[in-house]
């Protein structure tokens, strides 16, 4: 089996920070223009793309008269406000050499894990893809914290891809395509990841550039992991190859789709770095809610750690510790500690109809089975 690109409708693109910055952290406007001027490739031949570009926190280095990607996030959240400006400017002038325009969408893991908010950003997505707009994403560094990051633009464009149902991931990087080993240590090119073994013999490194990319080859192998479970091919190759790429050419490393595709919200449950707390619950209630996908009711609930607020994300694990699902709480970790193993009516009698509802809605949860 192959993937071929030019027959994509929908594309998600994801280019890193070191491959639309100097070295001495200024934005490279000749490598912008070269991306933007393949993207047009596509757009010519009718593709819809979205862009994910990294390079805020970067390009902002040398506006403050910082050498480096400061350690203290307070000042990577500056270089990121100051950065992310010039970076949208400059793809917004490249595009605009083509009649095209660009629309900026500044995301972070809470706004995507909430449904509201979740619904936004896909509407959002939509209606500038419908109006010819090329969107361009990045994590809202800015505001941001430490606890609440993707960190990472990779997990962020593998599960945009899921998001708007894409037909591939692309993801660009400084290096031309996935090395046995790292590329700097003399490996060799790899062409194809038909299955989760062929990563067996593989080394991940961190990342090339001192201080420019951030999560090296393991995010990007991460990234490929979660579209291509969800039947959606990804490749791999260098910003330098994205001209020939778009062409059709069989560049960098192509991983081929294993999963079915499945629900998009459900991926970004199961993919979320962090969860605000967990839910234990019993084996009956395993049973339920994993064996016959039904809702999680405070009956089975056995214990709760952490402190969550109504519609945070938990876990629901087992008692061995197993995370079996993630989900969206209809109630806060106190009140959860209150309704934890009583049955439907006894929680009417005792605290209330509110309380009669089930803690975690078959709707709002991602079996983890199913989507990893
Ligand atoms: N097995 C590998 N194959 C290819 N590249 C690797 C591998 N291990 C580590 N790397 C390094 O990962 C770097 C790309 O990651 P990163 O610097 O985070 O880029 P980006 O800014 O594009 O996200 C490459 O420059 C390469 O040196
Ligand atoms: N959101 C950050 C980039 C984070 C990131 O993943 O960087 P990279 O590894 O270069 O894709 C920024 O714009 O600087």
């Amino acid at each position: 089996m192959n993937w071929d690109i030019t027959a994509a409708k929908r594309l998600v693109i994801k280019v890193g920070s070191s491959s639309l910055t100097t070295l001495d952290g200024g934005i490279s406007v000749q490598a912008l223009n070269r991306l933007v001027d393949a993207c047009q490739q596509l757009r010519a031949r009718g593709t819809e793309i979205v862009l994910v570009s990294s390079g805020a926190i970067a390009a902002g280095l040398a506006p403050l008269g910082l050498d480096r990607r400061p350690a203290d996030l307070a000042a990577q959240q500056a270089a990121a406000a100051v950065g992310q400006g010039q970076l949208l400017a400059h793809y917004s002038r490249a595009f605009a050499h083509h009649g095209a325009q660009v629309g900026q969408v500044l995301l972070t893991v809470e706004d995507l894990i909430r449904r509201a908010t979740y619904v936004n950003a896909l509407r959002a997505l939509e209606k500038l893809l419908a109006l010819g707009v090329v969107p361009i994403i990045n994590e809202n560094d800015a505001v941001a914290t430490a606890e609440i990051r993707f960190g990472d633009n990779d997990r962020l464009a593998a599960l945009t891809a899921n998001l708007i149902h894409a037909d591939g991931l692309v993801l660009l990087s400084d290096v031309d395509a996935l090395y046995d080993g790292p590329p700097a240590e003399g490996g060799s090119p790899i062409a194809r990841i038909e299955r989760t073994e062929d990563l067996s013999g593989v080394t991940l490194g961190p990342r090339g550039r001192a201080g420019i990319g951030t999560g090296g080859m393991v995010t990007k192998v991460e990234a490929a992991n979660i579209v291509t479970a969800h039947g959606i091919p990804a490749r791999l190759t260098s910003a330098a190859q994205a001209a020939a790429l778009f062409d059709g050419a069989e560049v960098g490393t192509l991983f081929l789709p294993r999963g079915k595709r499945r629900g998009a919200r459900s991926a970004w449950l199961a993919h979320l770095a962090h969860t605000k707390g967990s839910i234990t619950i019993d084996t009956g209630a395993v049973e339920a809610v994993i064996g016959a996908r039904r809702s999680l009711l405070a009956a089975g609930i056995t214990e709760v750690t952490g402190s969550f607020e109504a519609g945070d994300v938990v876990d629901i694990t087992s008692g061995t510790g197993t995370v079996h699902a993630r989900g969206l709480s209809s109630f806060s970790a106190e009140e959860v500690r209150r309704m934890r193993g009583k049955k439907t009516a006894q929680l009417g009698e005792e605290l209330g109809e509110d309380y009669q509802r089930p803690v975690v809605h078959t709707d709002d949860m991602a079996r983890l089975e199913a989507t990893r």
